[in-house]
């Protein structure tokens, strides 16, 4: 089967193209980007989306301010400024620092950061596989699309459905983008998984009828305590897990954590358009006028995890112990 990617890039003709997130599943449409500044706005409209995906493309955006002949600072300083909670956008765009003004080295950069996503990701799925087992409920989009890679927590549910573990998906719709309902259903269809599209509210009931054995999402944020940004849902779900003992874990790479955060206090959430909640693709939903309120992300206190899966094996808490040490810094 072709592997699935959220981006491609054609070195000949200093392209790298975007598979179009915001019109999956229906349509497949690849968007050429040629600029740092092109890149930064397609980061910031969600063409490309997920953490490690938006840290590749930011990474690869420097590549074509180097081709392009933009001012790497402002090509930088675009690329900062597109999204703000994903660390993984930060640390892509320092690693390219020291190789401003050189294309062949930002191109090495590049790519060495892609395969790394790719390299982690295989070593996430095989540790996240040994605590998933029967039927399984994800949020957001945490697959290849998301990150160019095999995926975190959709990466380690593929795999535990490889080994027989893991025998169904609940997949929450995700409101209000969806990621849900358009990405994670179109993964897990292509990969042949079992696996039900549920409305975000819908969480409580699975869990209180006994259909949910796990709960595993991504992070666009990790601070050193085990904190965690990710889409705005996943509090709920860890709170609603916690209540009913089920456990509740967090997959990312290392390269998720941020090591100046003690705790998740300092994370920056992102807000996006009121519209996106007011509307579902063009059509309006309340009336005219009416305000809304769009965060994109929710912070989940370390409490509530389980255990962190990472590229070098499963944490279970004291997680700042443990992410310390998995880090290097202790
Ligand atoms: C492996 S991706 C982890 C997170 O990036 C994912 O769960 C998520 O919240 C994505 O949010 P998005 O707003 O779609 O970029």
């Amino acid at each position: 089967m072709e592997r699935l990617l959220p981006f491609r890039f054609d070195e000949e003709e200093g392209v790298f193209w975007l598979l179009d997130q915001r019109r999956l599943p229906l349509e497949e449409v690849w968007v050429p980007v040629r600029t740092a500044r092109e890149m930064a706005e397609a980061i910031r409209a969600m063409v490309v989306r997920g953490a490690p995906a938006i840290g590749v493309s930011a990474a690869f955006g420097m590549v074509l301010a180097h081709l392009r002949g933009e001012s790497p600072k402002e090509a930088d300083a675009l690329l900062r400024q597109s999204r703000p909670t994903a660390v993984n956008l930060f640390h892509a765009l320092d690693r390219l620092r020291p190789h401003w003004g050189d294309l062949e080295g930002s191109l090495r950069e590049a790519k060495a950061l892609w395969r790394e996503v790719e390299e982690t990701e295989r070593a996430i799925g095989l540790h996240g596989a040994k605590v998933l087992r029967g039927q399984v409920l994800t949020h957001c989009n945490t697959g290849p699309l998301a990150t160019g890679g095999y995926g975190t927590a959709l990466g380690a549910i593929l795999e535990a459905h490889r080994k027989g573990r893991v025998n169904h998906v609940w997949v929450d719709e995700t409101r209000p983008y969806l990621q849900g309902a358009r990405l994670t259903a179109f993964e897990l269809k292509k990969a042949g998984v079992p696996a039900t599209l549920v409305a975000d509210n819908m969480a409580g009931f699975l869990m209180q009828r006994g259909l949910v054995d796990a709960v595993i999402v991504g992070v666009d944020r990790m601070a050193l305590n085990g904190d965690f940004a990710n889409k705005i849902g996943t509090y709920t779900l860890a709170v609603l897990a916690h209540h009913h003992g089920i456990p509740f874990y967090a997959a990312l790479p290392l390269s998720s954590v941020d090591p100046r955060l003690e705790s998740g206090e300092g994370i920056p959430i992102e807000e996006r358009s009121p519209e996106e909640v007011l509307e579902l693709k063009g059509v309006r939903l309340a009336p005219e006028g009416f305000p809304a309120y769009h965060p994109a992300f929710d912070v989940t206190p370390h409490r509530y995890l389980t255990g962190i899966v990472t590229e070098k094996g499963v944490l279970y808490p004291p997680f700042d112990e443990a992410l310390r040490h998995a880090l290097g810094l202790s």
